[in-house]
């Protein structure tokens, strides 16, 4: 996140700031909210409070227009804040006050165009609006909602932001259902003046918890660090430069919804140049800061306070912590398992960063899918259309047919799913959490799924196995290997599925297998806890013990045994052969044994390095659909042997 980080700030309480139009042209700040709109709701007449910049019942503030237009020419988003410290001097009665302040903000700073809106600021239109609210009180998720859904109906088809500035004890006294419902692109959480949570000089530990608390409370948001540009800015709370950028930045960017800093104020900044000198900061590549996390930072921290008790003892649990994390739990089928010879190579893990979910409305989902034009296909747990985002981007949107567990269990169901960052798996890019309606938004993997690829039944050329190279399909195996290595556990996933199948494989522009429908079944249980789908076992993926408990309890051994018979089929259908009247994959796997080389020999036209391929799926294949799960290798096992050499691989013992 560190290369579009950016700097926030608030305007409009002292004169001695100078003007908005230069405030922007310092290219300092990215987001500039106008301070205040400092009296509204409950039968109140809304007030404008621009200190002495201009004085709005006179009209003046309309000349500040040119100022707002200067500065969102330069691509600097200029924000409505309501409410501030003048506490008693605003709050919202009831459900229908929320929306006529709604209809108010919209009309007057936004795109409204209601008939006598005195627009204070002429004919300037915000980019959104920000909650300052500093006193308890109701319904400003209604106010949410409302203006949001005014957002949605701009004519021009503007995009408005709407932000938050709560205080950093979480969860925040007056905002914390208005930032439940997930609407709010940026937070900019004040870390001081709470000294349960801010910096304390020497100490950023209160600081950096508070910070997790709110990053990892609010998925679907960007999060911003907000603190005093100076001393006088607050009673408590200021960080200088120096300690920002060597003790709390390194930490807090390692947050995937980290934006940047959000400064009171503008006047303050422009007294001590705080951004100036914070800018290149916060600014600085990954690769020249050092990387810390929030632990190791305290790990340091306590060093460096010489408490060598408690550093070793941390020192020793890292230690263990790692070995037991680094090296393989013995592998269960371990009497049986093949000989690992071939040198153990470097592992690539190509990880991803997590996307940053985005939360959508029901009618974004209507618009991104066309009203739901064009459907891709129909599953166990709903159907799935295609879309496009605002950007352009193609999407597959999954609405979730009955979906269970209430609002807050959903969201962290999705924000699990959202974690999950891998190149084998498909990218979850937002959610819809609206009434009834609960939908997935997922990356669009324009090849489709490998079924329609790897297991055509006819040799027309739509049956697309007989054009798949060798080495595709092998990648592909490979692929979807690490995919579950992953989520089995490499990635502290520690998901198992339980329908690997090629339907669930889907292919993206360069064929890059990609699994899909990770952890959806949890958000899909019916009320009596069994899952949702079709009867186990009838396409021959499921492992014994998931059909039948007399095999013992389902594990990640169980997806290892789907995989097995997945890649064995991968072969046989691009083989195309038949290996006597019974043309089950079973029987298939039982003939391998005693004809793997002569199988093997066969395939003309080709290398013996792409043999060795082929030879490599088939052993792998083997081993995943031992009956007995304690045979079985690991995901890890089986990505070590597709990449060691054929030479080095035994069959396994031939059981039934
Ligand atoms: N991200 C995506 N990009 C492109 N197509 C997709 C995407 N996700 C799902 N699809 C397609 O949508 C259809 C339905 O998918 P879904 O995952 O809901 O069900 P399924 O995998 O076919 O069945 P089941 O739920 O029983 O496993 C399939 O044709 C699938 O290929």
């Amino acid at each position: 996140a560190s290369d579009d980080v950016k700097i926030a700030v608030y305007w409009g309480q002292n004169t001695s700031e100078g003007s908005l139009r230069d405030t922007c042209s310092t290219g300092l700040y990215a987001y500039v909210n106008l301070a205040f709109l400092s009296s509204f709701g409950d039968g109140r007449a809304p007030v404008l409070n621009l200190a002495g910049h201009c004085d709005p019942p006179s009209g003046a503030c309309a000349s500040l227009a040119a100022d707002i237009a200067s500065c969102q020419s330069a691509g600097v988003k200029v924000l409505l804040s309501i409410g501030g410290g003048a506490l008693g001097g605003y709050n919202l009665s009831s459900p229908s006050d929320a929306q006529g302040v709604a209809t108010y903000l919209w009309d007057n700073f936004l795109g409204g165009t209601g008939a006598g809106a005195p627009r204070p600021l002429g004919d300037a239109v915000l980019d959104g609006i920000d909650f300052d609210i500093e006193s308890p009180s109701q319904y400003y998720d209604d106010l949410a909602q409302n203006l949001t859904s005014l957002y949605r109906s701009d004519a021009r088809g503007r995009a408005y932001l709407l932000t938050a500035a709560p205080q950093c004890p979480f969860p925040d006294a007056s905002l914390a259902a208005a930032l439940g419902t997930g609407l709010f692109d940026n937070v900019w959480v004040q870390f001081y003046n709470n000294p349960g949570c801010q910096y304390a000089p020497g100490d950023a530990g209160a600081l950096l918890r508070g910070w997790q608390n709110w990053t990892t409370g609010l998925p679907a948001a960007t999060v911003f660090l907000g603190l005093p540009a100076s001393l006088d800015a607050a009673g408590s709370g200021f960080v200088d430069v120096d300690t920002l950028a060597s003790q709390v930045l390194p930490a807090v960017e390692s947050a995937e919804n980290y934006g940047g800093i959000m400064l009171w104020s503008r006047s303050y900044d422009k007294d001590t140049g705080f951004s100036g000198a914070a800018h290149p900061q916060i600014r600085k590549e990954e690769s020249v800061r050092p990387l810390f996390s929030l632990n190791t930072f305290l790990y340091n921290r306590a060093a460096a306070a010489g408490v060598l008790l408690l550093f070793l003892l941390i020192c020793t649990c890292f230690l263990c912590h790692k070995k037991y994390r680094g090296t393989s739990p013995p592998e269960e089928g371990s009497v049986v398992a093949p000989p690992a010879s071939a040198p153990k190579k470097e592992q690539p893990q190509p990880k991803q960063r997590p996307q940053r979910l985005k939360r959508y409305t029901d009618s974004d989902v209507e618009r991104m899918t066309k009203y739901y034009a064009h459907k891709l296909g129909h599953g166990s747990t709903g159907d799935v259309y295609r879309g496009n985002l605002r950007d352009g981007r193609q999407v597959a949107v999954k609405v979730l047919k009955d979906s269970v567990g209430d609002d807050k269990e959903f969201m962290s169901e999705v924000a699990s799913i959202g974690r999950i960052s891998h190149v084998n798996v498909v990218p979850l890019l937002g959610f819809c959490l609206q009434g009834p309606t609960r939908a997935l938004i997922y990356e669009y993997m324009p090849n489709g799924s490998l079924e329609s690829y790897a297991f055509s039944n006819n040799d027309s050329v739509e049956n697309y196995s007989l054009w798949l190279y060798w080495e595709k399909l092998f990648d592909i195996a490979i692929g979807v290997a690490r995919g579950l290595q992953y989520l089995h556990g490499d990635g502290n996933a520690n998901i198992v599925l339980l329908n690997v199948k090629p339907r669930n494989i889907l292919l993206d522009q360069e064929l890059c297998p990609k699994i899909s429908d990770v952890g959806v079944a949890n958000l899909c249980f019916s009320k009596e806890g069994k899952r949702t789908g079709n009867a186990r076992g009838r396409d021959g993926y499921d492992a014994p013990e998931v059909v039948s408990r007399k095999f013992g309890a389902v594990s990640s051994k169980s997806d290892v045994y789907s995989y097995g018979v997945m890649v064995l089929e991968m072969v046989r259908a691009k083989r195309n052969i038949s290996v006597g009247e019974d043309t089950t994959s079973k029987y298939f796997a039982q003939w391998m044994y005693e004809h793997l080389d002569q199988f093997c020999n066969s395939i003309s036209d080709v290398s013996s390095e792409t043999r060795d391929l082929v030879k490599k799926m088939i052993i792998v294949g083997l081993w995943c659909i031992q009956t007995a799960q304690t045979n079985r290798s690991s995901m890890s096992r089986v990505v070590e042997m597709l990449e060691s050499s054929s030479m080095d691989l035994e069959l396994p013992v031939r059981t039934s």
